[in-house]
């Protein structure tokens, strides 16, 4: 690792997700919530090469979203909220079939934001595993009971094949690079909440556009 390489904190990401929730409205900030999409991606990069397949496509769909902020309408994609307005009020979303908006800024998000779920779930268990619990276990029925509702045969196969890879208990706990388990358990404690926050104010903003299946 050169000087200028930062160690990656996963407190500094899930930070990002505080950040994201404006206080006056409840608005979800996209460029925090982009920034903490990323910081979990460069998580998943020190895993291995083995979680490419999913990296890629986390980091494509990152990359729609940062080009829509740079875009001469970034200023509607300032928070989720102002996103799903804009594009809904300008047709700008395939709602039944993928077609002439086939990488709407709302189904890029939902695809974000289904795996946003998956995180929640697999972290809540990493925060109340115990000594002998197993990661791949951990992970599975994370993605079980999220994601692979969403997902194709050949990918769920590809993802539980990829569990298996997953570093031990321990190990993981350390490339979180937080501090002892008891500082990672306590981190998680605190900063599990805004990452809940986010998922339900998305979901609940969706939900009310009809928004949660779209193709
Ligand atoms: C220990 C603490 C930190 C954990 C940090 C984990 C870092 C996780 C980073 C990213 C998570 C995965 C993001 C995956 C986005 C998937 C979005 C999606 O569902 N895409 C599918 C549908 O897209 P469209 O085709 O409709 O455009 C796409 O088909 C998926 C392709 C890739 C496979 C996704 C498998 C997901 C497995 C999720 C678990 C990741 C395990 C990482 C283990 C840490």
């Amino acid at each position: 690792m050169t000087a200028v390489e930062e160690k990656f904190s996963l407190t500094e990401v899930l930070s990002s997700f505080k950040a994201c929730l404006e206080k006056e409205n409840q608005d979800v900030l996209m460029d925090y919530y982009i920034s903490g999409w990323k910081g979990l991606v460069r998580f998943m990069n020190s895993l291995g090469a083995i979680f490419s397949f999913v990296s890629k496509d986390a980091v494509s769909k990152i990359q729609i979203m940062e080009a829509f902020r740079k875009s001469s309408s970034g200023d509607q994609y300032r928070s989720l909220q102002s996103m799903v307005a804009y594009e809904l009020k300008a047709k700008l979303v395939d709602l039944n079939k993928r077609a002439e908006h086939s990488n709407s800024g709302c189904r890029t998000i939902l695809r974000l934001h289904r795996a946003l779920r998956w995180l929640q779930l697999f972290l809540e268990k990493l925060r109340t595993s115990t000594e002998n619990s197993k990661t791949s276990v951990l992970c599975t029925e994370a993605y079980n009971d999220s994601l692979a509702n969403y997902h194709p045969w050949i990918i769920r196969k590809t993802a539980m094949v990829s569990f298996y890879a997953l570093p031990a208990r321990n190990t993981f706990f350390e490339v979180m690079n937080v501090g002892s388990i008891e500082d990672v358990v306590t981190m998680l404690g605190e900063a599990m909440p805004y990452v809940s926050q986010v998922y339900d104010i998305t979901q609940q903003l969706y939900a009310q556009h009809n928004l949660l299946d779209l193709p």
